[in-house]
């Protein structure tokens, strides 16, 4: 074991040795090869300065046997044939190795990586240079040499080249040759050669002018303000390079604030030797945009702290670069120029130093997963089905797994970048403090800078999507609690919310309302539901396909998983015969679904006749509400004493000891859902507006509640009336602002994604919430209701649809036109039936025609107008005055 171990770490000593030993031969080899090549170059330079055509060379034997040159005899052969095959350019030779020798000493810390490709390019420059510059000395005298001085590579390659073009055009191609070798041998820029020169002369000028200056006093403080703007310059430098070292690389890249880039470019132009000649075009081009345009926002002053008003800072210039990275932010409009400077006591958004607080929406533990729809049985078994009083939720999808879908940490810091840039594009100056990512929306908020209007922002929501290149974009003007506005923004991909997920969180479960309604989820993924008993009444708008269906659908479910039809009933008025129709038989029905508008108006009224009725019912018992009036009556079942109806009439033409005074039953809650409202408004008008109103106003205590909704938010629809009565509003996405307004007083419920993403505004409120409402498909509303229908049938009261209407009703119009009971399909047959039996009582015709007391005392009446019996007398008995109708 030990020699195993021993024989693993053997070669890794080994090679550490190898490395170390190594690394000692590289250095060694470089700085044996730099001391060679500088004597080299100063051998060479040696013979080639002290090169006399009289030593002996290569190509002849001097007739002195002493030699001149300095290098010696070697050094004279050598500076011989340099001199006669280059001519004058053989002092490049060791210039060229002297250069070489100080480039490895320049990088004598870099590991020595031949690049071949690039060294073969630069020994090719270098050949260039030769030719050209040899053939340029042997067609021209330069620095007072003679002409010839090329050797004979320059004379040979210069003659052959005039014999096929001319002097000029020699000159011409030798000269582009040259510089573009040596711009490939060296890498010297021209472009930077010519910024330099251009940075001394303006230096120089600058130096002049302070020179000749008169007055020395202000020499001095211009020198004074010279070295401040230095010192400044620096240590903005120093900053960027300090943010350029913290800050992510992706954020770096991709988006630069706009105020940064203008100060880049400012102390570029500054300091930089580089762009002097762009400053003084760009800064031209600037000057006549700016003035043709009126533009004052570089003027402009932003509010500073106690009065202070900075000073605008010099306008920055934005120059065209072709730098990859430039190219790799396109959507970054440059408008450095409007980004209005911060004070200094303010931390400015773009401080390198400030590190985004991305804090996702706080999740509250859902623990009770115990009767969670079971994952692995979608359906839930058959027993369990039928046995329990209300079907299980495991009738129902069950909610999908939630995955991360959310922007990336790096995305987050970019986006709250690109925000803070796109508002300060727009002349809001802004700071984000905080991000909280949620599985639909993520939401960053951001401190405006003092002065700033929020409604600025508002408006700006429809420009900031289209910037950010998302569907839309949100502006909570208020958040409570923080003095911050919200900016949300919707994810990339969004998760769905199922409707069982909801049902089966604690909220829902653990609220004993039969009337909880499951909405959906916050934006922080938390489960929402709303008590309808509480609401009273509930308005729900959004446009076609915007989720309402599938709203309405869900908490219809929810009602239908909690309560039985001993606690809630339903009426349901569905014009577009679509969406409610599939409720069609289950026993929480008061009447068949309503797709009729004239019998809806009708069921209108039979509310208003029972809200009438249970407010005597609740008054004669002394309770304030339906819940008190429910225990009371339960109570006394349970005590063996049910109570008896005190505002029973005993039927007057039945004998009293056959009647019975009814025992008192509970009363559920009426739910009345009107899927299309606007229909309805349509078509039976004002008298809709009424009794919804009425309803509305009263009915809270009689446990009767609206949920009217509509595709068509216009004020038509929801008028000034229902709105005042109907305080809870729920709008999914509308299409206009004035639509929101309509339905919650403000904007933003244009800004929602659609697809059950609304906005609800609870009770007692102006802030709505946003919520990703609940989905849940057809399937699932059929497997509730077939459950609901195994378990027993509808008891419909049929005055719903007839509208009570033998009730008076004070205040509520009579639906039927004319208001005379003559128009009653029973009308003929009745008086035919009074007038061959030549009696009458208003009970009689209820059990003849199995119709309600109110409809047969309406009839009654109808034929004591028109006649056909006399006025009841003293003891409520009539005649029946016409004769019997012929017989055939
Ligand atoms: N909560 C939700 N989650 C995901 N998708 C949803 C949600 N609600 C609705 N959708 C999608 O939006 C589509 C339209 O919804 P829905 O039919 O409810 O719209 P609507 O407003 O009722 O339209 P219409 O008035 O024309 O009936 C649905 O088919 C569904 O795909």
């Amino acid at each position: 074991m030990a020699e195993s171990v021993k024989a693993k770490q053997a070669p890794q000593e080994l090679t550490d040795k190898q490395l170390r030993f190594r690394r000692l031969v590289a250095q060694g080899a470089r700085e044996g090869a730099v001391i060679a090549l500088i004597a080299l170059a100063i051998y060479l330079a040696m013979a080639l300065v002290t090169y006399s055509p009289t030593d002996p060379g290569w190509a002849s034997i001097g007739h002195d046997t002493s030699v001149t040159n300095y290098a010696g005899r070697t050094g004279a052969w050598l500076a011989s044939l340099f001199i006669d095959f280059f001519g004058q350019v053989a002092f490049l030779f060791p210039l060229m190795i002297a250069g070489y020798a100080i480039m490895l000493i320049r990088r004598r810390n870099d590991a020595v990586e031949l690049h071949w490709p690039l060294v073969m390019m630069r020994f090719g420059g270098f050949l260039l240079i030769l030719l050209s510059a040899s053939s340029l000395l042997s067609l021209y005298s330069v620095f007072g040499l003679g002409v010839s001085s090329g050797g004979v590579l320059g004379t040979t390659v210069s003659e052959a080249m005039i014999r096929f073009f001319n002097l000029p055009a020699t000159t011409l191609l030798l000269i582009a040759i040259f510089l573009f070798a040596l711009t490939v041998t060296t890498g010297l820029s021209w472009f930077r050669l010519m910024d330099q020169i251009g940075l001394w002369t303006i230096r120089l000028f600058g130096y002049l002018k302070s020179a000749f200056a008169a007055d020395p006093e202000k020499q001095a403080h211009a020198k004074a303000a010279a070295a401040e703007k230095k010192q400044k310059a620096e240590a903005k430098k120093r900053d960027k390079q300090a943010a350029k070292a913290a800050e992510p690389p992706v954020v770096e890249d991709r988006v630069m604030p706009a105020g940064k880039r203008g100060k880049t470019a400012d102390s570029a132009g500054s300091e930089k030797p580089g762009n002097w000649w762009q400053r003084l075009i760009g800064g031209r081009k600037q000057k006549l945009k700016r003035e043709s345009s009126g533009d004052k926002s570089v003027v402009r002053k932003e509010p500073g702290l106690d009065g202070f008003v900075p000073e605008p800072e010099p306008e920055p210039v934005e120059f065209e670069r072709f730098s990859s990275t430039d190219q790799a932010a396109p959507a970054t409009p440059a408008k450095p120029a409007r980004k209005p400077r911060q004070p200094e006591s303010r931390p400015e958004p773009e401080a390198p130093s400030r590190s985004l607080k991305i804090e996702p929406f706080k999740k509250e533990p859902q623990t009770a997963k115990v009767d969670q729809p079971g994952r692995g049985n979608k359906q839930g078994s058959l027993l369990e089905d039928i046995e329990s009083p209300v079907p299980p939720i495991s009738l129902l999808d069950p909610p999908e797994e939630h995955q991360e879908k959310g922007y990336s940490e790096e995305s987050l810091e970019h986006m709250s970048r690109l925000l803070e840039e796109k508002l300060s594009d727009f002349g809001v100056s802004v700071e984000v403090v905080e991000v909280n990512p949620g599985p639909v929306i993520t939401r960053f908020e951001i401190k405006p800078a003092p002065g700033v209007k929020v409604s600025k922002i508002s408006n700006l929501a429809k420009d900031l999507a289209r910037s950010l290149a998302v569907l839309s974009v949100r502006v909570v003007e208020v958040i409570p609690g923080k003095s911050v506005v919200g900016i949300e923004i919707p994810n990339e991909e969004r998760e769905i919310v199922r409707l069982s997920e909801v049902l089966g969180a604690p909220v829902f479960k653990d609220s004993s309302s039969p009337l909880t309604l499951a909405l959906g989820n916050d934006i922080g993924g938390n489960p929402m539901v709303a008590n309808l008993a509480k609401m009273p009444h509930l308005l729900v708008a959004g446009t076609t396909g915007s989720g309402k269906s599938v709203g309405v659908n869900a908490m219809l479910l929810s009602m239908l998983l909690k309560a039985t039809p001993e606690e809630v009933r339903f009426i349901m008025v569905d014009p577009k015969m679509l969406e409610l129709s599939i409720y069609d038989g289950i026993p929480h029905l008061l009447a068949p679904v309503v797709t009729d508008m004239k019998e809806a108006a009708n069921a209108l009224r039979w509310c208003v006749a029972e809200m009438e009725r249970r407010y005597r019912l609740m008054a004669s018992l002394g309770v304030r509400n339906i819940a008190g009036y429910n225990r009371k009556v339960k109570d006394a079942i349970a005590a063996g004493e049910p109570l008896l109806d005190p505002i029973w009439k005993p039927d007057e033409f039945l004998a009293n000891d056959e009647q019975d005074r009814p025992e008192l039953e509970t009363l559920p809650f009426i739910v009345v859902v009107i899927d299309e409202f606007a229909d309805m408004m349509m078509i039976v008008g004002k008298k809709v507006e009424e009794l919804i109103a009425r309803i509305a106003q009263k009915a809270r205590a009689a446990g009767i509640h609206l949920v009217l909704a509509t595709q068509r938010p216009s004020v038509d629809v929801i008028t000034g009336l229902i709105k005042a009565n109907i305080p809870t509003r729920m709008s999914f996405q509308v299409s206009s602002k004035i639509d929101s307004r309509t339905v919650l007083d403000q904007g933003g419920a244009e800004q929602l994604l659609g697809h059950g993403d609304m906005l609800y505004l609870p009770p007692g409120t102006g802030l709505p919430v946003r919520v990703h409402g609940a989905f849940v498909d057809d399937d699932e509303v059929h497997r509730v209701v077939s459950a609901w229908k195994a378990r027993g049938e509808p008891i419909y009261v049929d005055e719903v649809l007839n509208g009570a209407e033998g009730e008076h009703l004070p205040g509520v119009p009579t639906l039927s036109e004319g208001g005379d009971n003559e128009g009653d399909a029973l009308y003929d047959e009745a008086v035919a039936f009074v007038t061959e039996s030549r009696r009458v009582s208003i009970s009689s015709v209820q059990r003849k025609f199995k119709i309600g007391y109110n409809r047969a005392a309406n009839l009654v009446e109808a034929m004591e107008a028109s006649g056909v019996v006399s006025p009841a007398g003293h003891n409520g008995a009539r005649e029946v005055l016409a004769p019997p109708p012929p017989r055939d």
